[in-house]
């Protein structure tokens, strides 16, 4: 089952509850909340008030995508705040086995994110310590950017890394996923599809979101992942 998460970053911010719940309806699987420090990346949105006011008004899973350098401040505020999966970006953990477990330990699951230039190697020294891992498939920083096809041959990579290690673990793309890159990422490898501006700037969320899942289901069943 392919697995479809909204990102609030191209939602209406004076109405966010409203397309939050407007999407829980249409039957999306998690909320993507993107967190930028304007220094990992160079945009700057939202933090763990946010998270929080939110979480009482819906029973969406949160995926909190954290691109702020040293994240490992800043896990607590948002498990409290009610993040059920954190990823943070390989390249802002300097220890980054040690920031896993610091999460899991806060009791969320964990996930790593990965740029598009980064290589997926860093993944293979961390057997066990991630239930997700994030594809980057733009530079992250903000929404509605085009789809890097380079980023398929990564997917593709970290797909076989994790059948190959029997691993149960999420293959999440995040940028440009639209109805017509979804079956691309989905015949690489991927599982979850993270997409902002293909839902919330469609004139219906619900019908964007059921075009991508549809898009993506017809190849998953030839898959029969
Ligand atoms: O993390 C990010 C951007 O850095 C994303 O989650 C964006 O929100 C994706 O937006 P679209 O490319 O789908 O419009
Ligand atoms: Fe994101």
């Amino acid at each position: 089952m392919i697995k479809i998460a909204p990102s609030i970053l191209s939602a209406n911010f004076a109405r966010l509850l409203d397309d939050v719940q407007r999407v829980e309806k249409a039957g999306a699987d998690y909320l993507h909340l993107d967190v930028m420090d304007g220094h990992f990346v160079p945009n700057i949105t939202i933090g763990p008030l946010v998270v929080a006011a939110l979480r009482p008004h819906t029973h969406l899973t949160f995926d909190v995508h954290l691109m702020i350098e040293d994240p490992d401040r800043y896990i607590d505020a948002f498990v409290e705040a009610g993040a059920d999966l954190i990823t943070v970006h390989a390249e802002a953990c300097p220890h980054l086995h040690r920031t896993l477990t610091h999460i899991r330990d806060k009791g969320a699951r964990c996930g790593v994110a990965l740029n598009p230039a980064t290589p997926p190697e860093v993944l293979e020294y961390l057997p066990g310590l991630f239930d997700l891992v994030l594809v980057m498939t733009v530079n992250p920083g903000f929404g509605g950017q085009a789809f890097i096809p380079q980023t398929l041959v990564k997917i593709e990579k970290i797909r076989k890394m994790i059948d190959d290690a029997g691993l149960d673990v999420e293959i999440q793309v995040d940028g440009g996923i639209n109805t017509s890159t979804a079956p691309l990422v989905v015949r690489a490898g991927a599982t979850v599809l993270v997409a902002g501006s293909a839902i919330f700037s469609a004139p219906d969320p619900a019908v964007a979101i059921r075009d991508i899942r549809q898009a993506s289901e017809n190849i998953s069943e030839n898959i029969r992942r």
